[in-house]
C-alpha cells in the first residue's frame, strides 16, 4: 500500500514537471518547424554567403566609398503635432462617517489640475521623425478628489523636445472654456457682455458639468436643486503662456522649457455648494477639459553654409572631402535624399581647434573665437523644381537659415553658368512661396473671431550685405555673423514674430567641382568671367533681384573626389562669415 502511494506521488510529482516543462518548450519552441531540406540549404547558404556588410578595407576609399558605409536615418523636416493639456479630475461627493457621526457634513475634496505642456530645443535632436509619428500628445488628466477634503493630485506634465532650429506654427486651437463663452453659456456670470449677439444660456442647466451622488437618480433633480454652476476657472499659470496664436523659431537650444498650455483646473467637491437651503450637497462638479492646440512643426536645419546644386553635381563629395560626414554619394541623380550637416573644424592640421583672434573688433566688441563652422548638403535641385518636379524645392528650408550659400557647380555636365542661373532662380521662386506663405498666414490670423490675437503683417527684412543703408535704428550689425533676425527676448507673453531675411542678401560663392575631368577649363574660364562681371555690376546679378550681395563673388575650383583644391574653402568661408 505503502509503495502504491510512493509510486502515485512521485509519478504526481513526474507529471507536475513534465507539464511544466512542456510549458516552457511551448514558448521557447519555434513556432514553425521547417523541412530539414530547407533548414540546411540555408544554413548551407549562409556559410557559402560573404557577410554583407563587409569593406575591404585596402579598396576602402572616404571620397567614393562602397555601399555598406553609408548613413541612413530617419529624417523628418516637417509634421503637424497636437498638443493636449490635461484635463482637470471631478469634485469628490462624500459625507464624513464616523463612530456616532452617521450622518455628517459634506467632505468630499476638490480634482486635481491637468497636466501643462511644456517645449523646448534641445542640441542632440536632428529629426521631427518621432513626433510626427506620434501625431498627438496629451499631458496627464487630473486625478479626481477623494473624501475627507482630500484634493486630487495633479496630472502629469508632457515636456515636449525638439530639434533646435524648429520653426513651430499654430494651425489651431480648442479652448474649451472659450467655446463656452462663444455658445453663451455662463453669460449670466458675466454682466458686460450682456450686450452680445450669443444665445443667453444659463449655465445653470448644464447638467452635464454636474456629479451626482452614487446611486442618485438624475430625475430625482430638477434644475432647481442646483445652484448657478460656479464661474468656470482658469489655472494661474495661464498668466504665463504665450499669447495665441503661438509662432515660434526655436533657433537657440533653451535652458529652461516653455510653457506652451496650462492644465485645466479640477472640479469642485461637495463642501463647496453648501448653502443655508442646502446642508447636504449630494453634487459636485466635473473637472473642466484641457485645451487643444494644433501645431505645425517645420525644421530648418542650422548650419552656417548651405550647399546647393544640381543633382549628380557633387555636393555630398564635397561635404566628405571637407569633414567626416557619410553622407551617401552615388553616380546617379538624388542620391541624397535628405539634409546632412557636418562640421569643419579650424585646426590648422593641429589636431586641436584654431583658436581665432579674439581682439577687439573693427566694431569695438569682442567676437568669439571661431573654432569651426558647419556645413549643410541637401538634395539636389533641378529645373522647375517649384513646380514640385524632382524632389521640389522643399529642402531649400535647410539652407534658408545659413549665413553663406555655396553653389555647386558641376564643370563636367554643360555650362556652369546656365547651372547657376537656374539654380537662383529656384531660390528665388522658394522664396516667393515662402513670404506667399507667411502673408497668407497672417492675413488668415488678423482678429476676425472673438478672442484671436492679430499678428503684424510680414514686413520683408533688410539683411547684411544688402545695397540699402541700414537706418541709425535697424537692429542688423554687419558683422557677417549667421543672419537671426535679432528680436527682443521671449519675455511675458508677447511672441516676436516670425520674419525672414532674403536669401539674395546672402554672401555666396561657387564650388567648380569635377575639375580633373577634361575640357572643362573653359566651362570654368566662362564661369570666373561671368561672376567678375556680376561682382563688377555689368551683368544681371543671377538672382534677378537689384539690392542682392555681390561684393567678392568667387569661384574656388575643385577636385573633390581627389581632395584637390578644397583646403582654401574654409578659408574663404570664414572670411564670408566674419565679414
Ligand atoms: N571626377 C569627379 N567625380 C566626382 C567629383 N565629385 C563627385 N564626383 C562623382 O559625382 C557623382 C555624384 O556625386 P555626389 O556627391 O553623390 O553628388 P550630389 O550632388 O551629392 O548628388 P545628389 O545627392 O544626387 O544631389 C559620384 O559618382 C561622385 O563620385 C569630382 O570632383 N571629380
Ligand atoms: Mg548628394
Amino acid at each position: 500500500m505503502r509503495f502504491s502511494l510512493r509510486t502515485t506521488w512521485s509519478t504526481a510529482v513526474q507529471c507536475r514537471q513534465t507539464r511544466a516543462l512542456s510549458h516552457v518548450a511551448r514558448h521557447i519552441r519555434p513556432r514553425k518547424r521547417l523541412p530539414n531540406s530547407i533548414r540546411c540549404q540555408s544554413t548551407a547558404a549562409a556559410v557559402q554567403e560573404e557577410p554583407a556588410s563587409t569593406v575591404d578595407v585596402n579598396k576602402y576609399d572616404h571620397l567614393d566609398p562602397t555601399p555598406p558605409d553609408y548613413s541612413s536615418q530617419p529624417f523628418t523636416d516637417s509634421c503637424t503635432l497636437t498638443l493636449a493639456s490635461g484635463a482637470g479630475g471631478h469634485g469628490c461627493i462624500s459625507f464624513l462617517r464616523e463612530k456616532y457621526i452617521a450622518n455628517g457634513p459634506p467632505n468630499g475634496g476638490d480634482g486635481g489640475t491637468g497636466g501643462n505642456l511644456y517645449i523646448q530645443a534641445v542640441r542632440g535632436e536632428t529629426s521631427l521623425h518621432k513626433l510626427a509619428r506620434r501625431g498627438i500628445l496629451k499631458a496627464g488628466r487630473g486625478k479626481n478628489g477623494q473624501g475627507s477634503l482630500r484634493g486630487g493630485s495633479r496630472g502629469e506634465d508632457v515636456l515636449v523636445i525638439v530639434p533646435v532650429g524648429t520653426v513651430i506654427r499654430e494651425i489651431g486651437r480648442h479652448d474649451p472654456l472659450a467655446a463656452e463663452r462663444v455658445k453663451g453659456y455662463g453669460r449670466d456670470l458675466d454682466d458686460d457682455d450682456a450686450e452680445s449677439d450669443a444665445p443667453n444660456l444659463s449655465r445653470k442647466w448644464r447638467r452635464d458639468r454636474w456629479l451626482l451622488y452614487p446611486g442618485t437618480l438624475p430625475k430625482a433633480f430638477t434644475s432647481a436643486d442646483f445652484p448657478s454652476l460656479p464661474r468656470p476657472r482658469r489655472n494661474n499659470l495661464v498668466a504665463t503662456e504665450p499669447e495665441g496664436p503661438i509662432r515660434l523659431d526655436l533657433d537657440k537650444p533653451m535652458d529652461h522649457p516653455m510653457l506652451i498650455a496650462a492644465g485645466a483646473m479640477g472640479g469642485l467637491g461637495n463642501p463647496h455648494f453648501v448653502t443655508k437651503s442646502i446642508h447636504k450637497p449630494k453634487f459636485a462638479t466635473k473637472g473642466e477639459d484641457g485645451t487643444r492646440i494644433h501645431f505645425q512643426l517645420e525644421l530648418k536645419l542650422l548650419a552656417d553654409v548651405g550647399l546647393v546644386g544640381l543633382p549628380n553635381a557633387g555636393k555630398s563629395t564635397l561635404l566628405r572631402a571637407l569633414t567626416n560626414s557619410r553622407t551617401r554619394v552615388g553616380a546617379w541623380a538624388f542620391t541624397t535624399l535628405s539634409p546632412n550637416v557636418g562640421t569643419v573644424i579650424l585646426d590648422s592640421h593641429t589636431g586641436r581647434p584654431a583658436l581665432a583672434d579674439t581682439t577687439a573688433g573693427g566694431d569695438g566688441r569682442r567676437r568669439e573665437p571661431r573654432t569651426h563652422f558647419t556645413i549643410a548638403d541637401i538634395p539636389g535641385l533641378i529645373e522647375d523644381a517649384h513646380l514640385d518636379r524632382g524632389l521640389g524645392l522643399g529642402f531649400l528650408r535647410h539652407i534658408e537659415r545659413a549665413a553663406v550659400l555655396a553653389f555647386v557647380l558641376d564643370l563636367s555636365a554643360g555650362d556652369a553658368v546656365a547651372a547657376l542661373k537656374a539654380l537662383w532662380r529656384e531660390v528665388g521662386e522658394y522664396e516667393k512661396m515662402r513670404d506667399q506663405d507667411v502673408n497668407a498666414e497672417t492675413e488668415h490670423l488678423l482678429p476676425d473671431a472673438e478672442g484671436m490675437v492679430a499678428f503684424k503683417p510680414f514686413e520683408p527684412a533688410v539683411s547684411p550685405g544688402l545695397d540699402a543703408e541700414p537706418s541709425d535704428d535697424e537692429p542688423f550689425e554687419d558683422d557677417g555673423e549667421i543672419m537671426s533676425l535679432p528680436g527682443p527676448p521671449i519675455v511675458g507673453r508677447k511672441l516676436p514674430p516670425l520674419t525672414l531675411p532674403p536669401i539674395s542678401g546672402k554672401p555666396w560663392f561657387v564650388v567648380a567641382t569635377k575639375a580633373d575631368l577634361p575640357g572643362t577649363q573653359e566651362n570654368f574660364a566662362a564661369l570666373q568671367g561671368y561672376l567678375a562681371g556680376v561682382e563688377a555690376g555689368e551683368v544681371e546679378h543671377p538672382s534677378q533681384k537689384a539690392n542682392a550681395w555681390r561684393r567678392r563673388v568667387r569661384a574656388v575650383p575643385v577636385s573633390a573626389i581627389q581632395k584637390e583644391g578644397v583646403g582654401g574653402i574654409p578659408e574663404i568661408v570664414v572670411g564670408l562669415l566674419d565679414g
